[in-house]
């Protein structure tokens, strides 16, 4: 079963600000993670990448599980990779608090997701821009957590994809309350407001927190324009 406490709390603090991984400075890793846990943000997203679903490599769950003992933060994995079913085991012992899978590379992913579940880990689907919402749609009530991209997988540092409110609003009213609704991609000062209105409450940002010289200061400022967002929707 989904441990949900864990779901929970992660919930209870929304809006949530995703640092992703990808965009840290690797050669002094341990102290991104020490200034990342100096942050409001509760959550480090690891872009898992494989040269093959997606045109980039990043890092694989022995990294990942080098780190989980440096910081208390809730691990999310976004594997953007090629038979998931294959991996997902080695993400779960290496600690991942949350597993998303991408619909575009396992179309039939509910026994994954039951897999997750089982396992206590949160499970997620993510989709690609080009996918349309109905292929997500029969496994919504398994998911805990889905992930909308709002740029092509891949890279970080990519422009914000104008119509990703569109799919965020019809996918809010698609899943349960308790769903979180996460959004990947293009995520800065100047975005996250409309994917709160919209309905995401889960922001996943690589370059506007890493390429600024205060990790604390920019989770800060994206939280409170998405909290103004939302607010301002009640
Ligand atoms: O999954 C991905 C890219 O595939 C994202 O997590 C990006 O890496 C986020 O980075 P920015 O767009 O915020 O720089």
């Amino acid at each position: 079963m989904i441990d949900s406490n864990t779901k929970h709390k992660l919930l209870s603090d929304a809006p949530v600000i995703a640092p992703s991984m990808l965009k840290c400075d690797f050669g002094n890793l341990h102290r991104e993670v020490e200034l990342l846990d100096a942050t409001q943000a509760p959550v480090l997203h690891w872009d898992v990448m494989d040269g093959h679903f997606v045109p980039n490599l990043s890092y694989g769950a022995m990294l990942i599980e080098r780190v989980r003992p440096l910081t208390d933060a809730f691990f999310d994995a976004h594997l953007m990779i090629s038979n998931p079913e294959q991996y997902v085991d080695d993400y779960i012992k290496a600690g991942c608090d949350s597993i998303t899978v991408h619909i575009e590379a396992l179309p039939e992913p509910q026994g994954l997701l039951d897999h997750l579940n089982q396992a206590g880990v949160l499970p997620g689907l993510a989709v690609s821009p080009q996918t349309p919402l109905e292929k997500i749609e029969p496994y919504l009530d398994s998911c805990g957590l889905v992930l909308v991209m709002s740029v092509e997988p891949g890279f970080g540092g990519q422009s914000f994809i104008k119509t990703s409110p569109e799919k965020i609003r019809q996918l809010k009213s698609m899943i349960s309350a308790d769903t979180i609704l996460s959004v990947d991609g293009g995520i800065d000062t100047s975005t996250i407001g409309e994917a709160a209105q919209a309905g995401a409450n889960y922001f996943v940002v690589g370059s506007a927190i890493f390429s600024q010289s205060d990790y604390s200061n920019a989770v800060s400022e994206l939280a409170r324009i998405a909290r103004d967002q939302t607010a301002s929707l009640k």
